[in-house]
Order: C-alpha cells, then sequence, then structure tokens
C-alpha cells in the first residue's frame, strides 16, 4: 500500500510539469480523477498569475465544477470544437502508452474528449505504470436497458478470448448501481490481465449494449510520471509525436 502523500507529491509533480506544456490561448481538455484534479488546480493556479486565457472543455461533471469554480473558463466541447491538448489521468499505463481508463466512471467523456484532441497527455504516479494492461479492473460502460444480457454477451466474448472464467462486477455507490455522468451502468472486469488488448477491444466495441470501454489504446503520446521527490519521467509513443 502506497503512503497517500507521497503518491501525492508524484501527482504533483506530474500536474506541475503538464502545466508547463499549455499555452495561451490554447483549448484544453480537462481530464477527472485526483490527478487531473491536482493539475486543474495547478492550472488555474498559473492562469491567475500569468492572467492569460484558455478555453477548456471538461470530461466530467465533477471536473467542470471544479475547474469553473477556481475560475477557468469551461465551455461545452461542441462550444469549442476541437482541442488542442487534453491532460488526464489514467489507471494503468503499459510501454506502448496504451491505458486503462474509467476508475472515476468517466471513460467514455474522457475518450471522447481525447480523441478530438490533437494531443493527449497522462499525467499520473509511478503506481499506474504496468508491463501488461488488466490488473486493475476494466471498466466498461453500459446501457441500463438489458444491462445482463449485455453482461452475458460480454462474458461470450471473454470466453473466445480464453479470459474466462472472471468476475464481471456491477459497480455501486453505496447499495445503489453507481450511474454515470451520462445515466449508464459500469460493469468492471477483473481479468488480471490482458494479453492482447486489441482484440478484447474490438470484442467489446462489437455488443450493442457497451457504450465504450476502458481500454485507451493508441490515444495517449506522452506520459508525465510524477516521483515524490518532484522529479518526473516522460515517456514516449514515438510514432505519434
Ligand atoms: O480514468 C479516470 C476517471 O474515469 C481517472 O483518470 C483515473 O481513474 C485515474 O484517477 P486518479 O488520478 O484519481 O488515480
Amino acid at each position: 500500500m502506497t503512503d497517500p502523500s507521497i503518491a501525492d507529491l508524484s501527482k504533483d509533480a506530474a500536474a506541475r510539469a503538464a502545466v508547463a506544456l499549455v499555452e495561451p490561448g490554447m483549448r484544453l481538455g480537462l481530464g477527472t480523477g485526483s490527478t487531473a484534479a491536482v493539475f486543474v488546480r495547478r492550472l488555474a493556479e498559473r492562469v491567475k498569475a500569468e492572467g492569460f486565457s484558455l478555453r477548456c472543455a471538461a470530461t466530467s461533471k465533477a471536473t467542470a465544477e471544479q475547474a469553473t469554480s477556481l475560475g477557468l473558463q469551461v465551455e461545452e466541447l461542441d462550444e469549442i470544437g476541437w482541442l488542442d491538448l487534453t491532460i488526464d489521468g489514467a489507471d494503468e499505463v503499459d510501454p506502448d502508452l496504451n491505458l486503462i481508463k474509467g476508475g472515476g466512471a468517466a471513460h467514455l467523456r474522457e475518450k471522447i474528449v481525447a480523441t478530438a484532441s490533437n494531443r493527449m497527455v497522462v499525467i499520473a504516479d509511478q503506481n499506474k505504470v504496468v508491463e501488461q494492461l488488466g490488473q486493475f479492473h476494466l471498466p466498461v460502460e453500459v446501457i441500463p436497458f438489458g444491462w445482463q444480457a449485455t453482461r452475458t454477451l460480454i462474458q461470450r466474448a471473454l470466453e473466445r478470448l480464453s479470459l474466462w472464467p472472471r468476475p464481471i462486477l456491477l459497480r455501486k455507490r453505496g447499495e445503489e448501481p453507481l450511474r454515470t455522468d451520462e445515466g449508464n451502468l459500469i460493469l468492471d472486469l477483473a481479468l488480471e490481465a490482458i494479453p492482447d488488448p486489441e482484440a478484447l477491444a474490438a470484442e467489446l466495441s462489437a455488443i450493442a449494449g457497451v457504450v465504450e470501454h476502458g481500454l485507451f489504446l493508441n490515444i495517449c503520446q506522452l506520459a508525465i510520471i510524477g516521483r515524490p521527490d518532484g522529479s518526473v519521467v516522460t515517456l514516449r509513443r514515438e510514432d505519434k509525436e
């Protein structure tokens, strides 16, 4: 178990390095989660100190509220149209900069925002860096209508990929099923390892009740990994830079 204060220092280091990538006038995507929240706070400090303007699109209601409360200009993605840069956290980052996201149940909007950006940069602490995706439960956002049939179809997809039997867990908030910002449900796949993320992504995307899964493949170009001493390590996907 990582000391939370160590993780906080690492997140802050990554967030500060990401703030340095922001240029005045940019159209910026803001991620969701605790690391993204540190970034939003540091970004607001810089904008206040330097007095430049930005147009921001948020990936969740929570981030929109935080950014607005700190004085950042938040607009709907469709008002902005396209983004220069998105900065977001991740639950896992592999050596190819493929990601698992959705620990905060926001991966649908996060993927829409990231793929509507010229560049997506992930900020994270060292614990998020893995050799192979899958230890973190893979979130899959599903439509409430017929969600149990959708779960059966996900099970069959996992069987085809020899990833079965594994638990498929309906995410809850307290006693109730968690609802995403879009009013959908989250099924968390406890896979432990995902040897072929492309194949799993294709199977999941082909299921009618699946809105979006948390595999972010070939989307992130740069990961900034923060360390507790305030330094950062950057991981790049050269072909996307
Ligand atoms: O994907 C996400 C939300 O859907 C988050 O970016 C991810 O869960 C990381 O969160 P944190 O920075 O709190 O560890």
